[in-house]
């Protein structure tokens, strides 16, 4: 028999109800201050093909430079203390992301920042359009997983996901409408 390797990740559709999930998606779509950062890979600087804003209790280091952060709102503050009970874990920090359409991304990644600590629990909201969240091993074995996130649910991303794994949200030419999603975090502070 040979083990299934699975990364340490739980999958809930419908966290929230759909009236929900649609009033947030509104809500944050319309309010939020979105910015566009820029990001230099070998030398080349070009936009981050999505948009971004970060909330949390303080300006915190993240990869050695400092992010300023919006203030909680009410809706995001009631969502991260739901999301403190139901996942047993603390958040002092999200970070909003805007899909804009299919040709928005986000590239192979993990979550490793030290401020979040070897074992961070992540726990990610998604609005809108479905879009595929994929997973890979970092050590070369052959292990893909990929889930399609839906309107309203959540993915907690706990254990080793962050040192053990990657993961990616690629591009997808037959989406056209926008995704929000939120991924809410830890971070040791200074
Ligand atoms: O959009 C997603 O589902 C993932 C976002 C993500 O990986 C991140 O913000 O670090
Ligand atoms: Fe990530």
């Amino acid at each position: 028999m040979t083990a299934t390797i699975t990364a340490p990740i739980d999958y809930m559709p419908g966290y929230l109800g759909t009236d929900e999930a649609d009033r947030l998606l509104d809500h944050l779509t319309q309010t939020t201050p979105w910015q566009t950062k820029t990001i230099t890979i070998m030398g080349r600087t070009n936009p981050m093909p999505r948009l971004i804003c970060w909330v949390g209790d303080a300006n915190y280091v993240f990869s050695g430079s400092t992010q300023e952060a919006q203030p909680w709102t009410p809706e995001l503050a009631d969502l991260r203390d739901r999301l403190a009970a139901d996942t047993g874990a603390r958040y002092n920090s999200v970070l909003l992301n805007l899909y804009r359409g299919g040709q928005d991304s986000i590239a192979w990644h993990s979550d490793d920042e030290p401020e979040l600590g070897p074992t961070p629990t992540i726990a990610s909201i998604s609005l809108g359009s479905v879009r595929d969240f994929v997973l890979r091993r970092k050590d070369g074995k052959t292990v893909k997983q990929s889930v399609p996130l839906e309107h309203g649910s959540l993915v907690v991303m706990r254990d080793d996901s962050q040192s053990a794994w990657q993961h990616s949200v690629p591009k997808r030419a037959r989406v056209s409408e926008p995704r929000v999603n939120l991924t809410f975090r830890w971070f040791e502070p200074r």
